[in-house]
C-alpha cells in the first residue's frame, strides 16, 4: 500500500512537473502575446492562470487516474476538496476571461477550455467531425488495450464500430432486450453481496467497496461474456495491469503480449457467444470487414466501473436523505418487476452529476472552426470540464444538493449542460444498459432492508462534498 501511495505522490509532482515544465518553456511565447486574447481573437490565458489551471484543474483529476482510478488519490483529492477547488477555479477563469473558449499558452499544444453552457453543445453536437473524439492523448491512452475501438476510431470505420455498438448495447432501448437474462444475474450477485458468504472476514449485514465490486465484476463478466467467464479472474487481472498502462498514456511502454492476450480472452467468449450474454447477442448483429467486434468489447468491460462507484455512491445518498430512501422504498415495492425504476435511475444520475466518472470530456479538432470572438485553429484540444457544468453553484440552485427530480422531468435550457454520458452523436451507447442495472442491483439491495451509512458521518444535505472517495464507504443493511 505504502508503494502504491508513494507511486501517487510521485505522479502528482510529476504531472504538475511536466505542466509548470511546459509552461516555462511556453513563456517566450506568451510574452509576444501578453494581451489576453489570441491572434484570431480568441481569449487567451495568461501565464499564472495557466499554472493555476494546471494545478487545481486538470492535475488532480489525472493523478486520480483518467482510465483506472487510483484509491490513495482519490481519498487525498476528498479530503483535501480537490474537486471543489477545480470548480472555483473555473468560475474564476469565467469571471475573469468571459465566454471563451479561452486558449491556453502551452508550447507543445493547441488547447481550449470550454467555458460556456452552449459552447458544450456546440463542441458536443458537432462530434465527430469537426470535433473528434478520438484526441491524442485519448488515443495514446486506449492504444494500450483497444486501438479500434469506437472510441478512438474516424470516419467510415467510427460509424461502423459505431452502429455495432448501439446494435449490441440496445442503445435506444431503456430496457435492454436481454433484461430477462441479466436481471436475474443482478438479484444472484446482490444475494451474494448481502450474505458476504464467501468472503472471509466480510461482517454479516455489512457492505465495503472490496465485497460490492468483487461481486459486481463477477455481474459485468457474465453480462457481457457469459456464465462461464465468472471466475475468470485472469481476464480481470489483464484489464486492470492494461487500463493502468493506460492511465500513463504514451509514456508507459506498450505491453503487447498482455494485450493480445486480453483480446484473444475476449475472442475465446465471443466464439463461445453463451445465450443471454452480449457475447451470444453480438453473433446475431450483422458485421463487416471493419467492425472489429473483440476491439469494442473492452470498452464495455472497463467502462462499468463507472457503474460500481456511481451506484455505491447512490447508496450514501440515500442513506443520507431520509425521505428519498423511503421514496425509494416506495418505488420498489410498486415495481416488483425491476426493468422500469425512475426514481432510483434518477438517484443513480444524481450520483453522477455530482461526482462525475468522465470529469474530462475531451475533443480534438480536425478543422478551423469559428466562435463570435475568433477562429480556433485545427489541431486544437477542447476540454470540458463537467464537475463545473454540473456544480457551477453561481448558475444552478441545486448545484450541491441532491436533486433526483433533475432527470424525472423534462430538462430545460437552465439545466444544460448535465453530461453524465456525455450527449450528442458520440454520446454514451451503454447509458440505459447502466442505469438498468445499476437501478436494479439497488432496487435488490435495499428490498425490505434498512440502509445505514456505517462508514462515518452522513452526507451533508445542504452541502455535498466536491468529492466522495467511493473506496472508503460502508453500509449497513438490515431486515
Ligand atoms: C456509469 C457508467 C458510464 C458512464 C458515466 C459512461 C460515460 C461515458 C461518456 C461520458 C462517454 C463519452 C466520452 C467522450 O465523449 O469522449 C462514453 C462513451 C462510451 N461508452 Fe460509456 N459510460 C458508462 C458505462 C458504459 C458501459 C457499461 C458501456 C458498455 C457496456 C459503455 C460504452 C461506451 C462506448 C462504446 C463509448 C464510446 C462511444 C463513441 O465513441 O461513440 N459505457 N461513456
Amino acid at each position: 500500500m505504502s508503494n502504491r501511495r508513494n507511486d501517487s505522490f510521485l505522479l502528482v509532482a510529476g504531472v504538475l512537473g511536466a505542466f509548470g515544465a511546459g509552461l516555462a518553456a511556453g513563456r517566450s511565447i506568451a510574452r509576444a502575446s501578453a494581451s489576453g486574447t489570441t491572434d484570431t481573437g480568441l481569449p487567451r490565458a495568461s501565464l499564472l492562470d495557466t499554472l493555476a489551471f494546471g494545478m487545481e484543474v486538470f492535475a488532480p483529476l489525472v493523478a486520480q487516474g483518467v482510465i483506472i482510478r487510483r484509491s490513495p488519490v482519490v481519498a487525498a483529492a476528498e479530503r483535501l476538496d480537490l474537486d471543489g477547488r477545480a470548480v472555483r477555479r473555473m468560475q474564476k477563469l469565467r469571471d475573469k476571461y468571459g465566454r471563451g473558449p479561452l486558449m491556453l499558452p502551452l508550447p507543445i499544444r493547441k488547447q481550449a477550455v470550454v467555458l460556456a453552457p452552449e459552447h458544450v453543445r456546440r463542441v458536443l453536437d458537432e462530434s465527430p467531425a469537426p470535433f473528434t473524439a478520438a484526441s491524442t492523448e485519448k488515443r495514446a491512452a486506449l492504444s494500450h488495450f483497444e486501438p479500434k475501438g469506437v472510441l478512438v476510431s474516424e470516419g467510415a470505420e467510427r460509424a461502423e464500430r459505431r452502429r455495432f455498438n448501439e446494435a449490441v448495447l440496445d442503445t435506444a432501448n431503456p430496457a435492454h432486450r436481454l433484461a430477462g437474462s441479466f436481471l436475474p444475474i443482478v438479484e444472484e450477485e446482490a444475494a451474494r453481496m448481502l450474505t458476504g458468504a464467501e468472503r472471509p472476514g466480510a461482517v454479516q449485514g455489512e457492505l465495503d467497496w472490496n465485497t460490492y465490486s468483487d461481486r459486481w465484476y463477477r455481474l459485468i463478466r457474465r453480462v457481457v461474456l457469459g456464465n462461464g467467464a465468472r471466475d475468470d479472474h485472469e481476464i480481470q487481472e489483464l484489464v486492470v495491469r492494461l487500463r493502468g498502462a493506460a492511465n500513463w498514456a504514451g509514456f508507459h511502454p506498450r505491453m503487447r503480449a498482455k494485450r493480445e492476450r486480453f483480446l484473444a480472452r475476449i475472442q475465446m467468449y465471443l466464439d463461445r457467444a453463451e445465450p443471454g450474454s452480449l457475447a451470444g447477442f453480438m453473433a446475431q448483429i450483422p458485421r463487416k470487414a471493419d467492425t472489429e467486434p473483440r476491439q469494442q468489447v473492452p470498452q464495455w468491460l472497463f467502462a462499468f466501473d463507472a457503474a460500481v462507484m456511481a451506484s455505491f455512491r447512490a447508496l450514501a445518498l440515500l442513506a443520507s436523505h431520509p425521505d428519498q430512501l423511503q421514496r425509494a422504498h416506495e418505488e420498489i415495492a410498486a415495481h416488483p418487476r425491476r426493468d422500469a425504476l425512475p426514481f432510483l435511475r434518477a438517484t443513480v444520475l444524481e450520483a453522477l452529476r455530482l461526482w462525475p466518472t468522465t470529469p474530462m470530456v475531451l475533443r480534438q479538432s480536425t478543422a478551423a472552426t469559428f466562435w463570435e470572438n475568433g477562429t480556433m485553429p485545427p489541431g486544437t484540444g477542447v476540454l470540458i470540464h463537467a464537475p463545473f457544468f454540473h456544480r457551477d453553484d453561481r448558475r444552478l440552485p441545486y448545484a450541491d444538493r441532491f436533486t433526483p427530480e433533475l432527470w424525472l422531468q423534462e430538462q430545460g435550457e437552465q439545466d444544460w449542460p448535465l453530461i453524465p454520458f456525455s450527449d450528442g452523436p458520440v454520446t454514451c451507447p451503454g447509458r440505459n444498459l447502466v442505469l438498468m442495472l445499476t437501478s436494479a442491483m439497488l432496487a435488490s439491495l435495499l428490498d425490505g432492508r434498512s440502509l445505514r451509512l456505517a462508514s462515518g458521518q452522513l452526507l451533508d444535505p445542504a452541502r455535498l462534498p466536491g468529492t466522495l472517495d467511493n473506496y472508503a464507504l460502508r453500509f449497513a443493511l438490515g431486515k
